[in-house]
């Protein structure tokens, strides 16, 4: 598929000369770009006034709500980009499975896959369905990137979207369950019952979130980041065998679009991340993404150490910080740029979401405390 090139933001914003995509192409900008998992959510009132009805799974299906809801952190806090607001079971929704989002939850499906027939009736289901029943989301996308092209001109600077999905296992993991779960044993225990349902549920769910990503790319994205939350709880050789084929295939589609010559860059930056991920994560950089989210329990030196300095890293302040004392923070962040020093380049990030008691101030402050920052 052909993007066309007025209309996509990498050309038509310049966003493909942006902070954001530079860093993660392996460019270390005059300051770090910074932005965090989950700024677009409840720890913000604007959020919650405009969340006050209709439930998540509607907000992330009408474009004016999910664009207005993108760019609030976009605003408040200077983020270097937006994170488009949505859900990584929003594809599944799209192509027809009963899914609701729970507040305090999460994602929970009326019926599991709980046996290999309901796994084999769902997989019939053609994931080119996104794309086609996607009308909604592609217009959150294009009204998304309109309101950036604002505030990048307010601001003297190109704000791009970065677009995302969830990663087989992860999204295995509700659909498998049910529901979310502490140690996700109703997937993991899949995987060494029956392995054959286990391959035909990961590679179909691979197509099905890849056309997600293609379909926010397609309207003006600039940027990909893999969700695979839950990964951190797989045994090392599992994750090989089971899980990062069907990762690495995530990505084909995206990687199928043409990106316009005038952009300046060869590819869009892909983003590979996940939870508690320190003894896999060499393997989940090995499928040619350009950049990894750490989380905070592995210092940006050390996860250097172990995937080589040939891509970003992306991370990684415990989220914990967000309610210490300034100067208590300040130090943490200051040794995580530094620690950063050793990637070939630095975006800064929460090492997972953003809680939702978060002090906004405190969040802003992060912002502020990055971009002041100089590598001496
Ligand atoms: C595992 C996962 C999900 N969703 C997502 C992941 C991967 C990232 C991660 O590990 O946190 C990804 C996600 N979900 C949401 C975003 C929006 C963009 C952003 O990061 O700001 C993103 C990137 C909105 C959301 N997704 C959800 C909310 C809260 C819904 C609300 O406002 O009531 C938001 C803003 C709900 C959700 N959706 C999911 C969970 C576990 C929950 C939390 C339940 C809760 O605490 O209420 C599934």
């Amino acid at each position: 598929m052909i993007i066309p090139a007025s209309a996509h933001p990498l050309v038509a914003h310049a966003t493909g000369s942006s902070r954001l995509v530079r860093a993660l192409l392996g460019e270390r900008p005059e300051q770090t770009p910074v932005w965090f998992m989950r700024q677009a959510g409840r720890s913000l009132p604007e959020y919650r006034a405009l969340r006050s009805q209709g439930s998540m799974l509607d907000a992330c299906l009408t474009p004016e709500l999910a664009s207005e809801i993108t760019l609030q952190p976009v605003r408040r806090h200077g983020v270097d980009a937006a994170i488009f607001f949505s859900d990584i079971i929003v594809p599944l929704a799209l192509i027809g499975i009963d899914v609701e989002i729970e507040a305090g939850r999460g994602p929970v499906f009326s019926s599991p896959l709980a046996t290999p027939a309901d796994i084999a009736r769902a997989v019939e289901i053609d994931p080119a369905l996104v794309r086609e029943r996607g009308g909604s989301i592609a217009r959150a996308v294009e009204l998304t990137t309109g309101l950036l092209a604002e505030e990048s001109e307010a601001r003297g600077e190109p704000l791009p979207l970065i677009g995302f999905a969830g990663a087989p296992f992860t999204l295995a993991a509700y659909l498998v369950e049910g529901g979310p779960s502490k140690d996700h044993l109703a997937a993991r225990r899949l995987i060494h019952e029956d392995p054959a349902a286990w391959a035909a549920l990961t590679e179909w769910l691979s197509r099905v979130t890849g056309e997600f990503l293609a379909l926010q790319v397609s309207a003006g994205a600039s940027a990909a980041q893999l969700f695979d939350s839950w990964a951190g709880a797989l045994r090392p050789e599992d994750y090989r065998a089971a899980v990062l084929p069907s990762s690495a295939a995530s990505f084909d589609a995206v990687r199928a679009l043409d990106i316009p010559a005038e952009a300046g860059i060869d590819h869009l930056p892909l983003v590979h991340f996940g939870v508690g991920t320190g003894e896999i994560l060499a393997d989940m950089a090995s499928i040619g993404v350009d950049a990894l989210g750490v989380d905070y329990r592995i210092p940006l030196d050390e996860a250097t150490r172990r995937v080589g300095n040939e891509l970003t890293l992306q991370g990684n302040l415990d989220p914990a910080l967000l309610f210490a004392p300034a100067e208590v923070r300040d130090g943490v962040i200051h040794e995580i740029l530094e620690a950063g020093r050793a990637a070939r380049a630095h975006v800064f990030n929460l090492g997972h979401g953003v809680p939702m008691q978060a002090d906004p101030g405190a969040i802003s402050s992060v912002v502020r405390t990055v971009h002041d920052w100089r590598a001496s």
